[in-house]
């Protein structure tokens, strides 16, 4: 029995995500929460003949906690997309409150349930997550997650129309850092299979990758950011979390989390300064059972990448903590 919970399940990825879910044999409860739409948005999927019964929660008596009791997996897509113009920092004010609530219930009612945070600024929202749990004494970096897929997703995607290559899918590229901008770190340079473009390329494929995420943002032109390539990461990641859960083995897929406390993360931090960071990350019956260290043969351009990324995460790793240690309660 597993129950999986969207948290945020009426919004632009949340919806499209709770689709995917409903259709993966691996969850037999989908708990659907959202301060808005979710009964409908339950109702809707509930129609689907597949194995999972689907039950959707608003925030009136206590609904966000009925929806997270006892949840294995809990998505959280909760908060304000970027519209043209904006930084994901910019969301801070109001996706950092957002996510520290939500975190406060799962603390109480889910402590076990690995947590996977789509909420932007994902370099904040995940260390405000964790200090949350620290407080409430249930932290277990193993079972936390920033979802930086569509970063990798991205990447597959722009390697295989530069290259030609035809079988996109057979692409693995490590994505390494953080989720925005210089933070995000494409290491082309062990792309599987290799490929080769002149220097002017690659630097357009970084760029590309790094600012991806602007490109969705400008053609939506203010209705909101990523919401269906989102919805594909979010379930890829998901799904590969939870076929770990189930005893499949060899599941390697990059993920943001707390070094210290996932195996094989030490030496990563001790590298980079940061304490949170996304690495190729081996799933298991425990989550993150492993940190595989991407950083040894960089190339001279990623080793630049590399400073550049961990200059500017530290930062918005230190605002998370902050606002998390000092803003009260939420409501
Ligand atoms: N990690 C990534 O790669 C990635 C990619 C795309 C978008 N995002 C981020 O995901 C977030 C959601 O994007 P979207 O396009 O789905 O936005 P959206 O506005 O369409 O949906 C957000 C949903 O969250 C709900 N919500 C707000 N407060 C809530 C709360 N306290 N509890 C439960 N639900 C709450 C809203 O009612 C809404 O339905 C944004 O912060 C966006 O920046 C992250
Ligand atoms: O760009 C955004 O604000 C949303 C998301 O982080 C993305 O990379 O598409």
């Amino acid at each position: 029995m597993v129950k999986a919970v969207v948290a945020g399940a009426a919004g632009g990825i949340g919806q499209p995500l709770s689709l995917l879910l409903k259709t993966c044999p691996l969850i037999t409860e989908l708990a659907l929460y959202d301060v808005v739409n979710s009964l409908g948005v339950a109702a809707d999927l509930s129609h689907i003949s597949t194995p999972a019964k689907v039950t959707g929660y608003l925030p009136p008596d206590d609904g966000g906690k009925k929806a997270m009791k006892d949840a294995d997996i809990i998505v959280i897509p909760a908060g304000i997309p970027r519209k043209p113009g904006m930084t994901r920092d910019d969301l801070f004010n109001i996706n950092a409150g957002i996510v520290k609530g939500l975190i406060e219930i799962i603390a109480e009612v889910a402590p076990k349930a690995y947590i996977l945070i789509i909420s932007n600024p994902v370099n904040s929202t995940v260390p405000i997550a964790a200090e949350v749990l620290k407080a409430k004494g249930v932290f277990n970096a193993q079972r936390l997650f920033g979802v930086t897929t569509l970063d990798i997703v991205r990447a597959e995607t722009f390697i295989a129309e530069v290259s030609g290559n035809k079988s996109v899918q057979s692409i693995n590229i490590p994505v390494i850092g953080g989720h925005s901008g210089e933070t995000i770190v494409p290491l082309f340079s062990q792309a599987k299979p290799s490929f080769s473009v002149d220097d002017e390329k690659l630097a357009a494929l970084v760029n590309r990758v790094q600012f991806g995420g602007d490109e969705v943002v400008k053609a939506k032109d203010g209705a909101g950011s990523a919401t269906l390539s989102m919805a594909y990461a979010g379930f890829r990641f998901a799904e590969k979390v939870l076929k770990a859960m189930n005893g499949e083995k060899g599941i390697v897929e990059p993920s943001f989390v707390y070094l210290q406390g996932v195996p094989g993360g030490e030496e990563i931090y001790k590298a980079t300064g940061c304490e949170f960071f996304s690495v190729p990350i081996e799933l298991g019956t425990n989550g993150a059972e492993k940190a595989l260290n991407p950083l040894t043969n960089l190339t001279d351009k990623e080793q630049t990448l590399l400073k550049a990324c961990t200059e500017a995460l530290g930062g918005h790793i230190k605002k998370g903590v902050t606002f998390a240690n000092s803003a009260p309660p939420q409501k």
